[in-house]
């Protein structure tokens, strides 16, 4: 048997924290040989909740489950931690953009970031659900001086397989049959899910469709995807985005399938001209335990404006928050 990993979750008494506890406990994330001890970080008025979630945890016996740990401290909550997944921040409600949360969100990962740097292991692989996810994951970044900028990521992959399963439907096949898909940019309405990249059975998505679905349907089904579930449930996704993390984890730490990649929002190293340092989404294969941007996919010039589109929004929201980044 492995020695347990550390896995801290923030916002652990919420609605994804929900969906999500019970299969990391499973081994769903990090496989059925690696046990784990869940540290679950929320605020003070949380706390009975939490424990509430600690019980249920408990009452399912997991066997990968080697301890649980509740907190309302973030030193504690990310002590020699090897993962951490930041979910805890306000979600949005009907009629706002997630950058719109910029303002009541920025500070919590301004707080973990230094928490994380002063208590993690240096290894740590962070993943920032909690929106508006790629500026927060900058937040946290850059407040974690003594933690690589690889260590840490934002999340994607939600729309990612949103991608996926429209392309899917429209074309009568499964998601089995779908791979290469990519978003590009920010976990927001400016994100651009790329089809002349993605395949379905082999074949370039983009021929099988036309410019019209594309332009007209698909892509603004994608971006809008979060708000339309909003307004059905009343509430943002949870169980879809709890799955999403699991996983963008589990392609991290345990490596993507054969040539296919995942999305991931990552730290730019200038790849396709993206401006260096920002948490923006590109297409990764990971091995090992790392990520890399795949080299060499084709941009034309309809991708091209979309990427920049989402770049530049993202260079706003980092300029937004100008004082929390050291
Ligand atoms: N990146 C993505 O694809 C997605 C991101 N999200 C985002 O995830 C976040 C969480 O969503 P839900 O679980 O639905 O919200 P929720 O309101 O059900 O749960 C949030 C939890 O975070 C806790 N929290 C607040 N401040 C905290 C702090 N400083 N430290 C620790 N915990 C804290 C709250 O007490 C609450 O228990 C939201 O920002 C939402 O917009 C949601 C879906 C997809
Ligand atoms: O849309 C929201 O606010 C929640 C979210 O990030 C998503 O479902 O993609």
């Amino acid at each position: 048997m492995k020695q347990p990993v550390r896995v801290t979750v923030t916002g652990a008494a919420g609605q994804i924290g929900y969906a999500l506890l019970f299969r990391i406990a499973s081994g769903a994330m990090l496989g059925d040989d690696q046990p784990v001890i869940l540290h679950l970080l929320d605020i003070t008025p949380a706390m009975d909740a939490l424990q509430g979630v600690r019980m249920e945890l408990e009452d399912c016996a997991f066997p990968l489950l080697a301890g649980v740990v509740c907190t309302d401290d973030p030193n504690v909550g990310f002590k020699d931690a090897d993962y951490a997944l930041l979910v805890g921040a306000r979600p949005r409600g009907p009629g706002m953009e997630r950058k719109d949360l910029l303002e009541a969100n920025a500070a919590i990962f301004s707080v973990q970031g230094k928490a994380i740097d002063q208590n993690a292991s240096k290894n740590i692989k962070v993943l920032v659900v909690g929106n508006p996810a790629n500026t927060n994951a900058l937040i946290a970044q850059r407040n974690a001086p003594s933690i690589s900028p690889r260590n840490f990521t934002a999340m994607t992959r939600l729309d990612h397989n949103r991608a996926m399963t429209q392309i899917a439907i429209k074309t009568g096949k499964t998601v089995n049959d779908v791979t290469n898909m990519t978003i590009w940019g920010n976990h927001s309405a400016t994100q651009y899910p790329d089809l002349f990249n993605a395949k379905v059975s082999g074949q370039t998505a983009s021929d099988l469709v036309d410019q019209a679905w594309l332009e007209g349907d698909f892509i603004p089904t994608v971006q809008q995807r979060g708000a339309a579930i909003i307004k059905a449930r009343g509430a943002s996704s949870a169980a879809s985005a709890a799955n999403a993390a699991i996983g963008h984890v589990r392609s991290w730490a345990l490596g993507t399938e054969g040539d296919d990649w995942v999305s991931m929002g990552v730290y730019s190293d200038g790849s396709y001209g993206i401006a260096e340092g920002l948490i923006y989404s590109f297409p990764c294969r990971c091995k090992d335990g790392e990520w890399e941007i795949v080299q060499g996919v084709e941009v034309n010039d309809f991708s091209r404006a979309k990427m920049q589109a989402s770049e530049q929004e993202l260079a706003e929201e980092r300029d937004g928050v100008k004082h929390l980044l050291p």
